[in-house]
């Protein structure tokens, strides 16, 4: 593409060469560095968004998380739009800052807490947040049961988070006794918090999609400052079959044909019982973990065995877990 750019400069002659005038000369030295910068943005063939080595990892990382389109499209506009930011600013045009409050809706073990995780890193590699930690809490973790104790609490928890995300899982449980209760309180507390901490925090509100519809339809104002929102759809059994060969994967096991078979109909038939503590990617992982130590069982006193067999599950390591699963909730 051919740029042109015209400037309105008086020159003087110094040493037979053409000079700035003085009066002008540090009008004259900000255009031509304009000039300068536009070329080389215009004309140098450059990576539109080189991307440094520990960012490219979290980026591997999220894409490797099966379906969550809508969650990787998003990613995508943030790194682009840092991107810009930083481009504009070098023209020094205008820059409103990134207000990155999100609300993530969706069933347990969708990917929310995996997902703000990630999201956090990738925030602290572009710059967006100092140090992009998270911090997860629940109702317990920011409302008192005395006069005091509330905003004490979520200021501690504000202050872990300060430089990251503060994840508040099942966020609509601080409106829960309405206007009398403490809950009020933390939710005045995080506010203000927001507003005086815009550039160090980020406040994530997790929880069912119908609850949060209500707590944020019943609290208007706070609607406002979360602009982001994220659906985290239940996985399909498709999807939570690459999921468990995925994490089959990354631990070295294979699944055998009957044990991969009995999986798909056992996975089905949790999605088709439809039961409200259905767990999505959350109870694969449990199947998963609990089918390896039911192997490391059948296993143990055996004398014979060969790699193969090392890292076999069987249907029946599988099967030994169908009613026990539930009891064996592992936390992340
Ligand atoms: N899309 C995915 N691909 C691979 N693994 C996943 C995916 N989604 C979730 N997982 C795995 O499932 C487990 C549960 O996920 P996570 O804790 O992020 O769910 P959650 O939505 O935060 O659940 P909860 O609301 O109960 O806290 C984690 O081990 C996570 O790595």
């Amino acid at each position: 593409m051919k740029q042109t750019a015209k400037l309105r400069v008086t020159y003087r002659m110094e040493d037979n060469q053409l000079q700035p005038s003085p009066e002008n000369a540090s009008r004259t030295e900000d255009a031509l560095e304009v000039v300068a910068k536009t070329r080389q943005a215009v004309d140098e063939p450059h990576d539109v968004m080189e991307t440094p080595p520990n960012l490219q990892q979290l980026i591997n990382e999220l894409n490797r998380l099966v379906g969550l389109g809508n969650v990787k499209e998003l990613v995508r506009e943030i790194r682009a739009y840092v991107e810009i930011s930083r481009r504009r600013q070098s023209f020094q045009l205008k820059n409103d800052g990134l207000v990155l409050h999100m609300v993530f809706k969706g069933n347990p073990g969708t990917g929310k807490t995996t997902v703000a995780r990630i999201l956090g890193k990738m925030l602290a590699e572009l710059q967006v947040l100092p140090k992009g930690h998270l911090v997860e809490v629940e109702r317990a973790d920011l409302v008192g049961e005395f006069i005091g104790q509330t905003a004490q609490r979520t200021r501690e928890q504000l202050k872990k988070a300060m430089g990251g995300i503060l994840f508040i899982d099942e966020a609509y449980s601080l409106a829960r006794g309405g206007n009398k209760d403490f809950g009020k309180e933390a939710i005045d507390t995080l506010v203000k918090a927001m507003e005086d901490n815009k550039n160090d925090l980020i406040l994530i509100l997790a929880g069912y999609e119908q609850e949060m519809e209500k707590f944020l339809r019943t609290n208007p104002g706070l609607r406002s400052r979360f602009p982001i929102h994220l659906n985290f759809p239940d996985y399909s059994c498709n999807e939570l079959l690459d999921i468990a060969l995925m994490m089959i994967k990354e631990r070295q096991y294979q699944l055998t044909a009957g044990a991969l078979d009995y999986l798909r109909r056992h996975l089905q038939e949790q999605i088709d019982k439809n039961t409200s503590n259905f767990s999505n990617a959350r109870l694969v992982r449990n199947l998963i973990e609990r089918a390896i130590r039911r192997q490391a069982l059948r296993l143990v006193d055996k004398r014979i065995y060969g790699r193969d067999e090392l890292m076999q599950i069987m249907r029946e390591d599988l099967m030994a877990t169908q009613n026990e699963v539930n009891v064996w909730t592992m936390p992340d």
